[in-house]
C-alpha cells in the first residue's frame, strides 16, 4: 500500500512515502519557509542508502504550491518513486488537535473537516495548516483515502484526575475544557520502542519530546497517564517560541494594565515567548552558539528550560510511583547533549545517573546514556512521527 504522510507545520511540510508494510520510506523530504523569502524544497529517495537527492531554493507562496512541487518530484521521470499521483492509495495527515471529537485515527470526511475547523482556535499554529494540507492533498491525490492521525489520541487513556481542571463542571460538560495532550504520535512511538528495548512492556517511563514544541508524558504499561501540555499545545515546558506554564494572572495583567487584546496575548505567548523571548533565537542551535559566545541571557534560558523539565521529572516519578527509564527524543532531545546533562544533573536521589561520555556520543539509533550504576535507564530514542502515522493508516485501511 502506497502511503504518503504529510506533517504540515505553519511554514513547513515534512513528508515521506512508504510502501507498507515495509517500514523504510521510499522517499522523504521537507518544504520549508513556505510564504517567506528563500523557500526551499528537499527530496531524497532510498533514505538510508545511496539514493538521489534534490534540493532547491525557489518561490513557494503557500501549502498548495509546496505540495504541487512535492507531487512533481514524486512522479518525476528520473527521481520519482511513483508514475502518477493516483498510485498513492492513502494520504496520512498529522493533525495536532482532535478536540473532543476525534479519539483515534479517522478517515477524513466532509463532516470531519467541518469539525476540524471548529478546533482552529485551540491549536492556532497547527490545525489551520493541517487543514490546508488536507484540502490540497484532496486535489492532487484524488484517488487516495485521506486519513487524519491525531496528536491527542495517545492521551485518551489519561485518568480524569489528570485531565480535569478545577473550574466549574459545566466548562467540562458543556465546553469540553480539559487536558488533551499533544505530540501523542511521538510519545506513543518512542515509549513503545523503549519498552521493547528494555524488554519491559509494563515499564514506568517518562518520555521527553523536545523539538520546536516540547512536551513530556508519564507512561505506564504502554499507556499515557499524564502529560505536560493541556487544553492546547501551549502549557508545560518552555519551547522554541511558546512560554509553557505561566500563571494566568500574567494574562489578566497584560489585558487590564498593559492594554493587550486577547489576540495579542495569544501571539505573545505562542509566537514571541519561550527561547525566542528569552534570547532572541527560537532555534536551539542558535541559542547554543550564543551561549558559547558568552551570552548570559542564553545561558539563563538553558537553565530555565532544563529546570522546568526537571520539575516535571520529579512530579512524574511521584505519579508513576517509580521509574524505569527517562527517554529523550525530537530535535533537541536527540541532539543536544548539554540539555540532557542539565536535565539529568542532581537527580541521583531518583536513581538517575548520566554517563557523560555516552551522552556525548553521536551514534545513531536507540542508545543508552546512563552509567552502569544508574537505577534508571536514560535513553535517546529517535522519533519518527511519519512512520507511526503510516503504520496507523495501514492498520485502518488494510
Ligand atoms: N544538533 C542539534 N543541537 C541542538 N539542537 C538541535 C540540533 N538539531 C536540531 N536541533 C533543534 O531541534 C529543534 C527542532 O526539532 P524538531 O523535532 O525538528 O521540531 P519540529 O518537528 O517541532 O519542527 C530546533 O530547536 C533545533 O534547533
Ligand atoms: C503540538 C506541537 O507543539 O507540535 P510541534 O512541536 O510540531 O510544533
Ligand atoms: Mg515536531
Amino acid at each position: 500500500m502506497n502511503i504518503f504522510v504529510v506533517n504540515s507545520g505553519s511554514s513547513s511540510i515534512k513528508y515521506q512515502v512508504f510502501k507498507m508494510p515495509a517500514t523504510e520510506p521510499v522517499c522523504s523530504g521537507l518544504v520549508d519557509r513556505i510564504g517567506l523569502e528563500g523557500s526551499t524544497i528537499s527530496y531524497k529517495t532510498n533514505v538510508n542508502g545511496t539514493g538521489q537527492s534534490v534540493s532547491n531554493t525557489l518561490d513557494i507562496p503557500d501549502h498548495e504550491a509546496g505540495l504541487e512541487l512535492v507531487s512533481q518530484l514524486l512522479t518525476h521521470r528520473d527521481t520519482g518513486v511513483i508514475s502518477n499521483p493516483d498510485e498513492i492509495q492513502v494520504v496520512g495527515h498529522r493533525v495536532v488537535h482532535g478536540g473532543e471529537y476525534f479519539k483515534t485515527t479517522t478517515r477524513i470526511t466532509p463532516d470531519l473537516k467541518q469539525q476540524l475547523k471548529s478546533t482552529f482556535h485551540l491549536a492556532p499554529l497547527h490545525n489551520p495548516p493541517a487543514y490546508s494540507g488536507i484540502e490540497v492533498a484532496e486535489k492532487i491525490f484524488k484517488k487516495a483515502a485521506q486519513v487524519a492521525v491525531f496528536d491527542t489520541a495517545f492521551f485518551q487513556s489519561l485518568p480524569p484526575k489528570a485531565y480535569r481542571y478545577a473550574i466549574p463542571n459545566n466548562f467540562y460538560n458543556e465546553h469540553n475544557i480539559r487536558v488533551y495532550g499533544f505530540h501523542g504520535t511521538s510519545h506513543r512511538y518512542v515509549s513503545a520502542l523503549a519498552a521493547e528495548y528494555l524488554q519491559k512492556p509494563s515499564g514506568k517511563l517518562i518520555t521527553l519530546h523536545l523539538g520546536n514544541g516540547c512536551s513530556m508524558s508519564a507512561v505506564k504499561n504502554g499507556q499515557a497517564v499524564d502529560t505536560t501540555m493541556g487544553f492546547g499545545p501551549l502549557e508545560g515546558l518552555i519551547m522554541g517560541t511558546r512560554s509553557g506554564a505561566i500563571d494566568p494572572t500574567v494574562i489578566f495583567y497584560l489585558v487590564d494594565q498593559l492594554g493587550y487584546d486577547i489576540h495579542q496575548v495569544s501571539n505573545l505567548l505562542n509566537k514571541r515567548s519561550g527561547m525566542l523571548g528569552l534570547t532572541g533565537y527560537s532555534d536551539m542551535r542558535d541559542v547554543t552558539r550564543a551561549m558559547q559566545e558568552g551570552n548570559a541571557e542564553a545561558a539563563l534560558a538553558y537553565d530555565l528550560y532544563a529546570y522546568r523539565i526537571k520539575k516535571y521529572i520529579g512530579s512524574y516519578a511521584a505519579v508513576l510511583n517509580g521509574l524505569d527509564a527517562v527517554i529523550f527524543t525530537a530535535g533537541v532531545g536527540e541532539n543536544d547533549a548539554l540539555i540532557r546533562k542539565l536535565v539529568c544533573a542532581d537527580l541521583d536521589y531518583l536513581g538517575i545517573q548520566l554517563d557523560e561520555e555516552k551522552n556525548g556520543s553521536r551514534e545513531k539509533g536507540i542508545r543508552e546514556i546512563n552509567t552502569a550504576a544508574s537505577g534508571v535507564k536514560i535513553l535517546v530514542v529517535p522519533t519518527n512521527e511519519e512512520l507511526e502515522i503510516a503504520k496507523q493508516c495501514y492498520e485502518l485501511q488494510k
